[in-house]
């Protein structure tokens, strides 16, 4: 492919901003997560845990009732907004001063949650990461693609890649579905694999850190808080997915001397962000 950029340090280091020495929390800016439901609450706790934990100065996580003690208890730094229904997510208000939301992980496909997606895109214009079951909720009513902001972040993996555009007869005409479907609706595509590549405005970006380590239940819901909590402190959409996807990776090939491929899980990309941001500093 002869528009591919890799995204190594250098791709990255053009677009990272240091966290500046008189910088305070709300220049930090504040991230809303929302998604969890019954029996997935985990996803966003990971999600927030690992938004705080990439520069956001203020993180919100909006989760259905029974999520409200797992998320209070797992993650103390974390403010939290309940729905009003227990198990799972029938309205999505925001708070003012969210500077950037991401949306869907562990959220389920219930009606009346797709419903709130509904009413939240119809008002929101806040920069926004769809991920989950917030691209099958996009891929069970395409027509409301329309509503999503400018710039808008998608994560699939290839299965929900495949619910949102349909099937490819191989890998030169998945891209170039991708990349119509990217200018269509003026999105952020990333594609999340090994490698995992971004697709924005006919440039394709390949991610060079990671390994098979990230195949574990949770790792897109922490890719999903990084993402985010680098959009809430201003970055572009492609730059904040360019060092999302390229940090994300780079956790799991520093642990790997430690944990290798077996005991690595998606709570060790979260330990690592310490590392794998320093490494931007040398
Ligand atoms: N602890 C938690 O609360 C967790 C919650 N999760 C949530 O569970 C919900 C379902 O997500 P899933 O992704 O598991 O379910 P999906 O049904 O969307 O995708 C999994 C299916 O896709 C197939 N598949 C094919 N290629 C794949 C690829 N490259 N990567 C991943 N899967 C591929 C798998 O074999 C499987 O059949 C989401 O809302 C997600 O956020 C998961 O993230 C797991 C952890
Ligand atoms: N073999 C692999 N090599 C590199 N990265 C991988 C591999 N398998 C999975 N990943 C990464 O792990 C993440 C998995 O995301 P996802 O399937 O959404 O997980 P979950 O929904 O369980 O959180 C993606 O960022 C993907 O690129
Ligand atoms: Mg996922």
């Amino acid at each position: 492919m002869d528009n591919l950029i890799k995204i190594d340090k250098k791709t990255v280091l053009e677009r990272f901003h240091p966290i500046d020495k008189y910088t305070h929390k709300g220049i930090q800016g504040h991230a809303l997560i929302v998604g969890g439901s019954y029996g997935k609450i985990g996803a966003p706790l990971l999600s927030a845990k690992a938004c705080l934990k990439s520069g956001a100065g203020l993180v919100t996580a909006y989760i259905p009732q029974c999520g409200y003690d797992i998320l209070q208890t797992g993650i103390p730094e974390v403010m939290v907004e309940t729905d009003d229904y227990p198990t799972h997510i029938t309205a999505i208000t925001t708070e003012a001063n969210i500077r950037a939301v991401g949306l869907g992980i562990g959220m389920g496909q219930h009606q009346e949650t797709q419903q709130a997606v509904f009413h939240f895109l119809k008002l929101n214009t806040l920069p926004l990461v769809l991920d989950a079951d917030g691209i099958n909720i996009m891929s069970e009513n395409k027509e409301w693609l329309e509503f999503l902001p400018a710039q808008t972040i998608v994560t699939p993996h290839r299965k929900e890649l495949e619910r949102l555009i349909g099937l490819w007869d191989d890998e030169a005409d998945k891209m170039k579905k991708v990349i119509s479907f990217s200018e269509t609706y003026d999105l952020v595509v990333v594609l999340k694999g090994a490698p995992t590549r971004i697709v924005y405005k006919n440039n394709v970006f390949e991610n060079t850190t990671g390994n098979q380590s990230l195949a574990t239940a949770g790792s897109g819901d922490v890719l999903t808080g990084i993402i985010t909590g680098l959009l809430a402190q201003s970055y572009d959409p492609d730059a904040a997915a360019i060092v999302g996807v390229y940090i994300h990776g780079l956790t799991a090939d520093l642990a790997l001397p430690e944990l290798g491929y077996h005991a690595f899980v998606a709570s060790d990309i979260i330990a690592n962000l310490g590392k794998a941001f320093s490494t931007l500093y040398e």
